[in-house]
């Protein structure tokens, strides 16, 4: 990866995003000539199901590239399957049931590059965004600092350990868990001299999943979230882009219709209102 993101711009643009296709080296959701850039490049590609490979934007400088990124996925399948275990284990739930839903473990991976900047404050290295998804793995690749997630209003530094994974909930976990794991919002920052690199492996569920709280969390009726397919789920996280909080903004928004739904079958309406207070911040 490193090696990938050394190359000269020409090169990198062998593998550009083409319209419509979210794989490939570029930007994050650029939707307007005007729109502030986040302070990074990046790329992207889907790893598995393995039928999905779109090798058109798998580099193949350095040689090792496509070997190293098919053994990586490989096994961050394997971490995910654990960790969903444990998690099923922890929520009291069948694991089976939880491993059901990310049969085939889709997972696509993102390498972040992060160029220095003198100006470092007056730049955003990735916006704020909760991730869409189950799970993601996250590895800082070189040893600068520049993850932050927002708790208590406030923007918290987290520093990752050495070789060790960061391990974020996504939107989904959240919902599955009947919101007993919170999605965290978080962002980058970047440093005034150094570059910085991440590697995300996004975890999904089957795309014939449907999400919503897993049955035996809502025995008591409690179910904080309707139910709804997890492709309608992705066009609609995917519809809001662009907004300085576009994806936290976009994923209350799909909880808010959730939430509205739910309260219409006449379940919490106190977290009904909840949202609402959050919607009242979007514009769609
Ligand atoms: O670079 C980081 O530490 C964060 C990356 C991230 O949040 C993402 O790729 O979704
Ligand atoms: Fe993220």
């Amino acid at each position: 990866m490193i090696e990938f993101f050394k190359q000269p711009l020409e090169a990198k643009k062998t593998y550009s995003m083409v319209p419509g296709n979210l794989q490939g080296y570029g930007q994050l959701f650029v939707v307007s000539e005007d729109q502030k850039l986040d302070w990074a490049d990046m790329l992207s590609l889907v790893l598995r199901p393995s039928d999905s490979r779109d090798m058109r934007f798998w580099p193949n400088t350095p040689a090792s590239f496509r070997d190293s990124i098919d053994r990586y996925s490989s096994e961050a399948a394997k971490v995910v399957s654990c960790l969903l275990r444990f998690l099923a284990m922890d929520m009291g739930v069948q694991p089976e049931l939880l491993l059901e839903i990310f049969r085939g473990q889709p997972q696509n991976l993102r390498m972040t590059y992060y160029p220095p900047c003198r100006q470092a404050d007056k730049v955003v290295g990735l916006s704020p965004h909760t991730d869409g998804t189950g799970l993601t793995l996250l590895l800082q690749v070189n040893d600068v600092q520049g993850l932050q997630i927002r708790k208590d209003g406030k923007w918290i530094a987290v520093n990752a350990l050495d070789g060790a994974f960061i391990v974020n909930c996504g939107d989904i976990l959240e919902i599955l868990s009947n919101g007993k794991y919170r999605s965290i919002e978080h962002r980058a920052v970047v440093h005034p001299t150094r570059e910085r690199m991440s590697a995300a492996v996004f975890h999904h569920p089957r795309h014939d999943a449907t999400v919503g709280p897993l049955s035996e969390l809502v025995r008591d009726g409690r179910s904080r979230y309707s139910s709804m397919a997890f492709m309608d789920f992705r066009k609609r996280f995917r519809r809001v882009v662009g907004h300085p909080h576009a994806q936290r903004l976009a994923f209350e928004y799909v909880l808010e219709r959730l939430w509205l739904n739910a309260h219409v079958h006449g379940q919490e309406p106190q977290q009904t209102r909840y949202r609402l207070c959050c919607l009242r911040r979007v514009t769609i």
